[in-house]
C-alpha cells in the first residue's frame, strides 16, 4: 500500500521531524551516557584466587583482594571513574560492637591499599555502616530494646571512616542513616588532616525492599532474620523528607547525595537535583539488577538494550552518575 506522506492541511507542528533523521535525533538528544557516569559495586573477601558466584545476582561475584586488584586495572581501560567496596566478613569477624569494622588490618581497609596501589587514578568508595561487622545485621548497635541507638553509632561510624581514610579511600559513602554522622565524620576527618577525603551521603535511603539480594551477596540477611530497619531507613512514602534529609547532611559536609533505591526513586532525584543542585548521584540496587537479569534471562526484555536504557533514564532525572552492577557491562556497551 503507498500513502501520501503529507494528507492535508493539518498539523503545522510535527514532532516527527526531527525525529526522521539519525542526523537530527543526534542533534537534539538531550542526555547522554557515558563511562564517566558508572560507579561499580565490588564486593571482596578472604582468602587468594578465588571467586564465589552470588546466587540471586547472576553474574555478580564476590572475589578476594588480589583479583580485585587484576579487576581495577580493567575498569580503568574501560573508562569506569569509581568503584564502591563492599567487604564480606565471616561469622568470626561479627559482633554486637562491630569493632572490626574500624581494624587496621580488616578486610575493607586491606582492599582500599591494594586497589590504590593497583590503579590510583580509580577513584575508590567506601561503604560506611556496620551491617558487615554486627552479629545482628543492623546497620548499627543495638540496645536491650532491639533499637539501633543513634549517637554511640555514630562514634563507631567515624572510627571506621576514619580508618578507611588512612587506607587511601577517596570517598567515604555513609549508608546507614544515623543522624548527625556526617558532621561527627567531616570533623574528624579534619582533624586528622584528610581535609580532601570526600564523603558522598547516603542520604535519602529508604527501607526498600529491594535490597534482598545484597544481603545475600554481603550475608547479612540469615542473621538479620526478618527483622527490618524501618527506625532509621526512610519510610517509602515520603519525598519532602528526602529533601529535609539531604539539606541537613549537605550542611554537615557531604560533598555528594546519594539517592537509593534508583529506578523506583527516580522522582527523589529530580526533586533533589532541582531544589538543592548539589551533585547527586543513584543506586541501581541489587533487586533492580536481579529484576532486570531474571527477565533477561527469560526472553522477556533485550539485554543490551535495556541495561542502557535503564542507566541513562537516570541521567534523564538529573543524577550525575550511577551505582551499577551493570557498570561494567555497560561501559563496554558504550565503547561499540
Ligand atoms: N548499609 C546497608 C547497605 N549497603 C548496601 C545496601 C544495599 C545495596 C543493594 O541492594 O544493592 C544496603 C541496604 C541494606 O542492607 O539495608
Ligand atoms: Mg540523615
Amino acid at each position: 500500500m503507498s500513502f501520501s506522506p503529507n494528507r492535508g492541511p493539518y498539523p503545522n507542528s510535527r514532532p516527527r521531524r526531527l525525529r526522521a533523521s539519525e542526523f537530527s535525533r543526534r542533534l537534539v538528544r538531550e542526555n547522554r551516557l557515558t563511562s564517566d557516569d558508572l560507579i561499580l559495586p565490588l564486593f571482596v573477601i578472604e582468602g587468594r584466587g578465588e571467586t564465589q558466584q552470588v546466587a540471586s545476582m547472576p553474574g555478580v561475584e564476590r572475589m578476594t583482594v588480589d583479583l580485585l586488584t587484576a579487576k581495577a586495572r580493567e575498569l580503568v581501560k574501560l573508562g569506569i571513574p569509581a568503584v564502591a567496596l563492599f567487604p564480606v566478613v565471616d561469622a568470626a569477624h561479627k559482633s554486637d560492637d562491630a569493632r572490626a569494622a574500624y581494624a587496621v588490618d580488616g578486610l575493607a581497609q586491606r582492599a582500599v591499599r591494594a586497589l590504590k596501589d593497583a590503579a590510583p587514578e580509580l577513584g575508590v568508595i567506601t561503604d560506611v555502616a556496620l551491617d558487615p561487622f554486627t552479629s545482628h545485621g543492623q546497620d548499627g548497635l543495638m540496645n536491650e530494646q532491639g533499637y539501633i541507638v543513634n549517637d554511640d553509632t555514630v562514634e563507631v561510624l567515624v572510627q571506621q571512616a576514619l580508618s578507611h581514610a588512612q587506607a587511601g579511600a577517596d570517598v567515604v559513602a555513609p549508608s546507614d542513616m544515623m543522624d548527625g554522622r556526617i558532621g561527627a565524620i567531616r570533623t574528624a576527618l579534619e582533624r586528622e588532616g584528610h581535609v580532601n577525603t570526600q564523603i558522598m551521603s547516603y542520604a535519602a535511603k529508604y527501607a526498600s525492599s529491594y535490597y534482598g539480594p545484597f544481603r545475600d551477596a554481603v550475608g547479612s540477611a540469615g542473621n538479620l532474620k526478618g527483622a527490618n530497619k524501618f527506625s532509621y531507613q526512610m519510610d517509602p512514602a515520603n519525598s519532602d523528607e528526602a529533601l529535609h534529609e539531604c539539606a541537613l547532611d549537605l550542611a554537615e559536609g557531604a560533598d555528594m547525595i546519594m539517592v537509593k533505591p534508583g529506578m523506583p526513586y527516580l522522582d527523589v532525584v529530580r526533586r533533589v537535583k532541582d531544589e538543592l543542585k548539589v551533585p547527586t548521584f543513584a543506586y541501581q540496587v541489587s533487586g533492580e539488577y536481579a529484576m532486570h537479569c531474571a527477565a533477561f534471562a527469560n526472553g522477556w526484555l533485550n539485554r543490551e538494550a535495556v541495561i542502557l536504557e535503564s542507566l541513562l533514564a537516570f541521567k534523564r532525572a538529573g543524577a550525575d552518575g550511577v551505582l551499577t552492577y551493570f557498570a561494567e557491562e555497560a561501559a563496554k556497551l558504550l565503547q561499540d
